[in-house]
């Protein structure tokens, strides 16, 4: 609808649509205006799933007009609803699927793939957010993590790859549900999916080798982060961005809580990948502030489905678990959540269990009764899982908690004072990390530019939200604040020597800031960019076919939002 009569012409469309020529302002109030008309989230999931494959470009534009509003349709709460029900509501292809089956032609298959691929997010769907195992219906997280990517940090649509490994499921439902879409096999055993991952990491860095690979939502994602880590351009998001994401906020708690970082105790439940992966950053940060290594780990008491971690409770820790574990317990029984919280006084209670509502009005005023400012941070997702709702720890910690969660919360008025939650979500900084390392060319993700994309967060507040007392940035500044985040992650690139891109290390930060913000996509300039006539190959963002108006033209998502 935005061709003017004479592209119409040459691109022979003229006719074809209707006679008006609108400009973006216009079409996106017809967007808005469907989206509300949809009733439920998941409608409103599948009508946002549909623009982004037949107009990529309004797609973006309206993401950056409504971030705030939008995110939480495209990904955290509602993108778990949609991987849950995805093989009922699955009505086009986005992204690709390998199979177990596929092994030994992985790399023929990746060249079926249309586009130059600059980074992938990758499942295998055995953990979709705290909803367990989903199988292949585990692909609306790369989806939503790329469609984040783009919208948080301008990376191009065309040059992301949503990739979900077909890999069995330990799903029986699904595994029986005749609409289901992936093997109907059980799970494939660790040793087939070393090899399977190895065929993988070779394939898709023989094809685009300078790819940025990003790990999500692995039921085991230790072995894979181990073996790839000092090999590959990759990080796993769950472990690295998720304690990157909260050190950011928790530098900030720390401050606002008023208590030195010597003096914290942390209760952590869940002791997965996320809960493990957060601690062992905030050790980090705690050695940063002059706490001996040893000292940083005692301050943790983990729980997991079991009870408290500990060396001799007598099974056989999980290898991720061994470092948190007590041993200090004296032979005493965990009984519950709010008993340990007695013993061990803590100043943090995060969650990252999977377990909603598990920190229940009991547990929140005890905090309160031991904390002027307890720190609460209930992380699982969808908001289902979350182990609380920011209302409730409100409430009953008399407003005076320092609160972050995983999915979005809406703010809330308590003695007259307005209070927004923090999310402390990866989205926070994996898209500043992908895009640094892509800038950077870097050989390898190391620990230090996933800690410098959580001290770069700690700083992007501006004066506002500071004064307010906020934990993270307003995700309304997302594209601004990953510049921040990026910036980090590349000077930590270059003080490793990991970095490729040699003609960035003599920018000044000004200069580097100014070379990040050219390079971002940005959805309002494509315009500009476009030559005509634009009878190009599919460009739109996961779609590699996309044909977006149906009369038979090359025409797709990208080509018809340029004009
Ligand atoms: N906010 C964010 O940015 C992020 C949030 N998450 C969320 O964190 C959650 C966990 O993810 P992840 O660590 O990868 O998942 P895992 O499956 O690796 O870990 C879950 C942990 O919770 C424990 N658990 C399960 N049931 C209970 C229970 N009843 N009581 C106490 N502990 C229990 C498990 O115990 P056991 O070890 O015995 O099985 C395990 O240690 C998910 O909901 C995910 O969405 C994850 C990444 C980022
Ligand atoms: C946010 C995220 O990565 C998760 O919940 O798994
Ligand atoms: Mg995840």
């Amino acid at each position: 609808m935005a061709n003017s009569p004479d592209i119409r012409r040459q691109l022979k469309t003229y006719g074809l649509t209707p006679p008006a020529v609108e400009s973006h302002e216009v079409q996106a109030q017809r967007c808005l205006r469907l989206l509300a008309m949809k009733p439920t989230p998941i409608e409103k999931f599948q009508y946002l799933t549909h623009l982004r494959a037949t107009n990529v470009h309004l797609f973006y534009r309206l993401m950056s007009e409504n971030i705030k509003e939008l995110t939480p349709l495209i990904y955290t709460p509602t993108v778990g609803e949609a991987c849950v029900r995805w093989h009922e509501i699955w009505t086009q292809p986005e992204g690709m699927y390998l199979s177990w089956n596929d092994r030994g032609h992985l790399r023929e298959i990746l060249d079926n793939w249309p586009h130059e691929v600059e980074i992938t997010v990758l499942t295998d769907g055995s953990r979709i957010l705290g909803l367990g195992d989903l199988g292949v219906n585990g692909m609306g997280i790369p989806v939503g993590k790329l469609a984040l990517y783009t919208a948080c940090a301008g990376i191009r649509p065309s040059g992301t790859l949503p990739l979900t490994l077909d890999l069995g499921t330990g799903n029986e439902a699904l595994r029986n549900d005749p609409l289901y879409m992936g093997s109907r096999t059980p799970k494939i055993s660790a040793a087939e999916e070393k090899e399977f991952l190895d065929e993988l990491m070779t394939a898709l860095t023989d094809k685009w080798p300078s790819i940025v690979i990003q790990f999500e939502d692995f039921k085991s994602p230790f072995p894979a982060l181990e073996r790839y880590q000092n090999k590959y351009c990759m990080f796993n998001d769950d472990v690295q961005g998720t304690g990157a994401v909260i050190v950011g906020g928790f530098i900030n708690a720390i401050r606002a809580s008023g208590v030195p970082a010597k003096d914290h105790r942390a209760v952590f439940l869940g002791a997965g990948s996320a809960g493990v992966g957060v601690a062992k950053q905030i050790v980090e940060f705690f050695i940063k502030e002059g706490v001996t290594e040893e000292e940083a780990r005692k301050k943790f008491w983990f729980v997991d489905s079991k009870g408290l971690v500990t060396h001799d409770r007598g099974d056989k820790l999980a290898e991720h678990k061994v470092y948190f574990a007590r041993d200090d317990n004296n032979g005493r029984q965990y009984q519950s959540l709010s008993r340990l919280i007695d013993f061990v006084q803590p100043t943090i209670l995060m969650g990252l269990s999977t377990i909603g509502g598990a920190f229940n009005k009991d547990i929140l005023q005890k905090m309160a009764k031991l904390n002027d400012r307890p720190i609460i941070f209930p992380l699982s997702n969808p908001s289902s899982k979350s182990e609380c709702t920011f209302d409730e720890a409100v409430h009953n910690t008399e407003g005076r908690c320092l609160f972050a969660s995983g999915s979005p919360f809406p703010s809330l008025e308590y003695n007259g004072k307005l209070l927004t939650p923090g999310q402390g979500n990866n989205m926070y900084v994996f898209p500043g990390i992908g895009l640094g390392a892509i800038l950077s060319k870097s050989i390898t993700i190391s620990q230090d530019m996933i800690y410098a994309s959580a001290e770069s967060l700690s700083t992007a507040l501006n004066k506002q939200e500071t004064a307010d007392g906020w934990l993270y940035p307003d995700i309304r500044r997302i594209r601004e604040v990953s510049v921040v985040v990026t910036r980090g992650v590349i000077r930590a690139a270059q003080q490793n020597g990991v970095d490729r891109a040699v003609e960035l290390r003599q920018m000044s930060d000004d200069q580097l800031d100014v070379y990040i913000k050219e390079r971002m996509y940005d959805p309002f300039n494509e315009i500009e960019k476009t030559t005509y006539p634009v009878t190009q190959p599919a460009g739109s963002g996961h779609h590699p076919f996309a044909n977006g108006n149906g009369v038979g033209h090359v025409t797709n998502g990208l080509n018809n939002a340029h004009l």
